[in-house]
């Protein structure tokens, strides 16, 4: 739980350092453009819209950490809103780490957002900061599954894979980010994990491991992920409409 005496100070890590295989050739995913901009700078927007942030840090490709700074310099954020520009590593949790090394003694709770999901409404980010400034040490946004899901034995690419089972979709949820938590309670997690070796594809899934409780509150369709080609044309049109629509 965090501690209610001490001042909250909400950071934003951004892991923004991967080359994004599954969209295909071209420059990492988080440099390529979204509407003529940056997927990045969207991401990084989104988070600095909430007034609860007050500091980004984004978690860079190590080859191109010097051409992510010049470009954040390039586009103006909220004057509250304090930068910093860190290199990644080879996995997302890997990433994560670097951005949670550099984060000041005054934070005390943290967003992971990924710079792949560069349109989550201020809403949602403002829902989650605020889940964790009342007591939750994590948070994470998430939608109702539309596909039933099976569990399968995974074979190689292309054989039919034997089902194993069918989980209850109610009981599903698809997560999103930002995902929210108590600082010393993400760190704690890292930390086990480090040790452990076992590695998570997203944060609050090594919190669950430490036996800490992780709620789950509503996700928004909007916070998607830009994963492969199709999700690129999506995010072109959901951007073209709030243009055209809310002078976004
Ligand atoms: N070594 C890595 C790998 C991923 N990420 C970040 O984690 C987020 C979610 O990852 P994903 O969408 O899977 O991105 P990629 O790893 O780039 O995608 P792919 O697996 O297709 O290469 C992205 O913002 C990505 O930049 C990161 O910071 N460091
Ligand atoms: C963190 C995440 O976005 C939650 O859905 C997701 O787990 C990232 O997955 P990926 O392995 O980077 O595709």
């Amino acid at each position: 739980m965090s501690d209610v005496t001490r001042p909250h100070r909400t950071a934003a890590v951004i892991p923004a350092a991967g080359r994004g295989v599954r969209l295909g050739p071209g420059a990492p995913k988080a440099l390529r453009a979204l509407g003529g901009t940056p997927m990045l700078i969207h991401a990084v927007r989104a988070m600095a819209r909430s007034r609860a942030v007050s500091l980004v840090v984004v978690v860079a490709p190590p080859a191109e950490a010097a051409e992510v700074r010049l470009l954040l310099g390039e586009h103006a954020l909220p004057e509250r809103t304090e930068l910093l520009v860190v290199p990644g590593g080879e996995t997302r949790q890997e990433s994560v780490r670097a951005g949670l090394d550099v984060l000041p003694p005054d934070i005390t709770s943290v967003l992971i957002h990924d710079a792949a999901r560069p349109l989550v409404p201020v809403d949602t980010v403002d829902s989650v900061v605020e889940a964790v400034r009342d007591g939750a040490p994590a948070v994470v946004p998430a939608l109702p599954l539309a596909d039933t899901v099976k569990e399968v034995e995974p074979g190689k690419p292309g054989e039919p894979e034997p089902v194993l089972g069918t989980p209850e979709r109610a009981r599903l949820r698809a997560v999103q980010t930002p995902q929210g938590f108590d600082l010393a309670t993400l760190r704690q997690a890292h930390d086990a994990i480090a040790v452990d070796g076992e590695g998570a594809t997203d944060d609050a899934g090594m919190v669950e491991r430490l036996g800490v409780t992780v709620v789950v509150i509503p996700g928004h369709e909007e916070a998607f992920k830009v994963t492969r080609p199709l999700d690129l044309v999506l995010a072109e049109a959901v951007l073209a409409r709030r243009r055209a629509t809310d002078g976004y």
